[in-house]
């Protein structure tokens, strides 16, 4: 429902594109009108200056222009009532967006210590809600999950023309209710969720650290290795392979989902201003974006699923493709309505890829990074290590329970390195949360970093210390409201998996070497770049093999 007092996004947006577009077309009216009465003139009194007319053409040109603006503000300075507050005052037509220009973090994080639990913001004439307790993430996501479970469309920007509406990442309603669903019912019958998808994972975990025993302890940037190990993972699932790190083809998609990963900070702000994409240029990288993630799904997501469909049709268990296709001609057979097609297929695979890649590599790069820091503390893991598992065999699904230290390492990584916010979702009724009025058509967004790490929660929450995650007698616990993995019917379907390849990549590891600053002096940044995760600057790593394990390549 439509706020008496506020227009929605799409008409302001609408009346300002109408507005624009008659701007430019009035001046290119007025620019030819001027031109030929000019050559008219120049023909009849060539000394007639032509400044003067164009300065008329410019003059229409700015009146007209500031007209728009003018009245893009007056459509959208009406603030619909009861909303929560604001923290700043928002300034006109950008709204809060001045304030983002050193990024978005430092602002988020002070706003919700002097403002509280949740706030407004305009983004451009767009109102978002800010969530930044635990309890009103909660109550939102989860007790109001009917009317804040979709996404904005704006989330996938414009798409080329494409429908956003497709996947699961972007898409909304039915759509997403089933391409989600059966994902997840696919995923679990390859093993996800429980310990029969291990072997695959280790299988991945050996290769991996073959490779990085070949760089003999020397500074690397494993960034990209780590991103092709992860990807393989979900490719072996998705398309039934793995793919060699030196694959020049494979590794080129792999760069490309870490340049979108990249630019999604700057492309942003794109959906706020979608007229933009009309002129020339490329404001805030919008076109870039939409360029790589055409490619992918193209070049990666369909080609995968025509060499599927070519190499016959099986019986749905060779991977994730086939069991899709199996489960639509078993709906097919039985005459019902399915969203299940090629179209929607393609976007679910970027979904999983896209979703899955970024984060958990991320993670294991910030790992490393923790673990540099921290020399001690992997003394102190690979002591558990080597007690609990030993040196003969490689860490399985088994020992998780026996180790305890490394547990507990990996949740305060989690905790301190990677939380900026949640993917968007979008209210599709007025809900009312706290006593406040989040109307229909607002964006909300969790501010993670804000509700995981916030003083409320957790003592210290700047500090590095895996042992806030140890009872007294040295036992991990897992603690309630740590949600870093979304809450309600949005919550990340890959969190199992994650957690297994983050247990079995890490383990494994620091069984196998320690890991040293490329140079002893000068410790790497600990400081995040932006992003849809924070990840660590690029950096250089000494992977030094450990007693035993030094000549195995
Ligand atoms: C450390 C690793 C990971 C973290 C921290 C993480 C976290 C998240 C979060 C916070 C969300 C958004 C929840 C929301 O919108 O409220 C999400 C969504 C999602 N994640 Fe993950 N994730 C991880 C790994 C994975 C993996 C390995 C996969 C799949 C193979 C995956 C697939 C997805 C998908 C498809 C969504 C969208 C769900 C939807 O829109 O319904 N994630 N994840």
């Amino acid at each position: 429902m439509e706020s008496e007092d506020t227009f929605s996004a799409a008409t302001v947006n609408f009346i300002f594109t109408v507005t624009l577009t008659l701007t430019l077309t009035s001046s290119v009216n007025l620019s030819v009108t001027a031109v030929l009465a000019w050559t008219a003139k120049m023909s009849s009194s060539p000394q007639e200056p032509l400044a003067a007319w164009t300065s008329q053409v410019l003059s229409y040109v700015a009146m007209t222009l500031s007209l728009a603006v003018l009245l893009k503000y007056l459509l959208t300075a009406r603030v619909p009532e009861n909303i929560p507050p604001f923290p700043a005052k928002p300034y006109p037509i950008l709204g809060h967006v001045t304030y983002f220009k050193d990024g978005m973090r430092k602002p988020l994080i002070e706003w919700a210590k002097s403002t509280g639990e949740l706030f407004s913001l305009y983004f451009g004439s767009d109102l978002v809600v800010i969530l930044n307790s635990h309890d009103v993430y909660h109550k939102a996501f989860v007790k109001h999950a009917d009317t804040l479970s979709d996404r904005p469309k704006s989330l996938a920007g414009d798409i080329g023309g494409e429908d956003p509406n497709k996947g699961i990442l972007f898409a909304s309603g039915p759509v997403w209710k089933e391409q989600r669903s059966v994902s997840i019912q696919i995923l679990k019958s390859f093993g996800m969720g429980k310990n029969i998808l291990a072997p695959k994972i280790s299988e991945e975990v050996s290769t991996y650290l073959e490779t990085l025993s070949q760089l003999s302890g020397q500074p690397s940037d494993v960034r990209t290795l780590t991103q092709t190990a992860i990807a393989n993972i979900i490719c072996s699932i998705v398309v039934g392979k793995r793919f060699e790190y030196h694959d020049m083809h494979f590794t080129k998609f792999i760069q490309k989902f870490e340049q979108l990963a990249r630019l999604n900070q700057s492309a942003s702000l794109y959906p706020l201003f979608p007229w933009l994409r009309h002129l020339p240029g490329d404001f805030f990288k919008a076109k870039e974006r939409i360029h790589l993630y055409k490619y992918i799904v193209d070049h990666f997501c369909c080609e995968s699923i025509k060499k599927t469909i070519s190499a016959g049709s099986g019986d749905g268990k060779e991977n994730f493709i086939s069991a899709y296709f199996q489960e639509k001609r078993r709906q097919d057979d039985k005459g019902q309505a399915t969203t299940l097609d090629e179209e929607n297929l393609a976007r679910t695979i970027y979904s999983l890829f896209a979703a899955g890649i970024d984060t958990t590599s991320t993670f294991i790069l910030w790992f490393m990074l923790y673990m540099v820091h921290y020399p001690h503390m992997q003394t102190q893991i690979f002591a558990e290590i080597s007690e609990k598992v030993g040196l003969e065999r490689s860490p399985d699904m088994n020992d998780k329970t026996k180790l305890d230290f490394i547990n507990a390492a990996i949740l305060e990584t989690l905790r301190i390195s990677m939380a900026p916010l949640s993917l968007p979702h979008i209210s599709r009724a007025d809900t009312t949360i706290n006593g406040y009025t989040i109307p229909a058509g607002t964006t909300v967004i969790a501010n993670l970093e804000s509700i995981i790490r916030s003083a409320d929660s957790f003592k210290d929450p700047e500090q590095f210390r895996p042992q806030r995650f140890l009872d007294v007698h040295g036992k991990f616990i897992q603690p309630e409201n740590f949600s870093l993995f979304g809450v309600g019917r949005r919550s990340c379907p890959g969190e199992s998996l994650a957690k297994m390849e983050l247990f079995l990549f890490l383990t494994s590891l620091l069984q196998r070497f320690e890991l040293q600053p490329a140079t002893p002096s000068e410790l790497p940044s600990l400081d995040p770049q932006q992003g849809v995760v924070y990840s660590p600057r690029p950096f250089q790593v000494r992977l030094v093999a450990r007693r035993g394990f030094e000549d195995t390549h």
